[in-house]
């Protein structure tokens, strides 16, 4: 199968558990929730997305013919050491786009994948790190993995039904729209009242980084 990637960059993790990890990241063009044109939002299922995920334009982008091609941008992208190498797979939804044969080729050049997903696919099983982050109004299917990652505040969403999924992390992420530090306050506030969760701040846009 060939790969529509938006973009392919060499950063650190800025959210989640593994927050400050040097990462490879793919994000791969498409999303089942929203069309990505500004258009479309006010009627998509997921309106307040950060991203631009749309066609395979951006810097590292493009159309990979098949898995070996993308694992050796992913490659060229973290360099000849083999230590530690780490790759994020995002988007977009990635898991309209991952399948065997790519999960296969990044193991076999000793990459740790990690996936950000919506969960309204089931991740694929040789998947390493499972970050879904659920949004209201879609079905969650996969509802177990390493950290559940809720943006808040977000109506439609129960937290409280949220905490028996069978998650290692429950991590809440401030959204990012015009709300700013409201919204960093109810996060606080829902961590003070319900301490299964714990507060995750997107660090690479406090850091300007990509
Ligand atoms: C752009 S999404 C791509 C992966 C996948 N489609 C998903 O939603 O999980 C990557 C991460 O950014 C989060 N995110 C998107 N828009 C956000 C916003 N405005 N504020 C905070 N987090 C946001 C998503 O919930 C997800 O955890
Ligand atoms: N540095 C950095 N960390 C991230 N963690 C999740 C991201 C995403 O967009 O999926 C993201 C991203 O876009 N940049
Ligand atoms: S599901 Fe993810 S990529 Fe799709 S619109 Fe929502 S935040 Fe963006
Ligand atoms: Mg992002």
């Amino acid at each position: 199968m060939s790969y529509a990637v938006k973009e392919l960059f060499l950063t650190l993790q800025g959210e989640g558990a593994n927050a400050g990890r040097r990462a490879v990241f793919v994000r791969f063009a498409g999303c089942n929730l929203w069309s990505g044109r500004e258009a479309d939002r006010a009627t998509a299922v997921c309106r307040f997305c950060d991203t631009d995920f749309v066609g395979t334009d951006g810097a590292g982008g493009g159309r990979f013919a098949d898995a070996s091609a993308l694992v050796a941008a992913v490659v060229a992208a973290w360099g000849e050491d083999r230590e530690h190498r780490f790759v994020v797979l995002t988007g977009g939804e990635p898991m309209l786009q991952v399948d065997d044969a790519l999960v296969d080729a990044l193991h076999a050049a000793g990459f740790r994948i990690a996936i950000e997903s919506n969960g309204t696919l089931p991740a694929h099983p040789g998947i390493d790190w499972v970050c879904i982050s659920p949004k209201a109004g879609s079905t969650v299917v996969q509802r177990a993995g390493d950290e559940l990652k809720l943006i808040w505040p977000q109506a439609g969403i129960d937290p409280v039904a949220l905490e028996d999924w069978a998650f290692t992390h429950h991590l809440l992420q401030p959204m990012d729209d015009v709300r700013g530090q409201a919204n960093v306050a109810a996060a606080i506030d829902l961590v003070m009242a319900r301490p299964r969760w714990t507060l995750t701040l997107q660090t690479h846009k406090l850091l300007g980084l990509r």
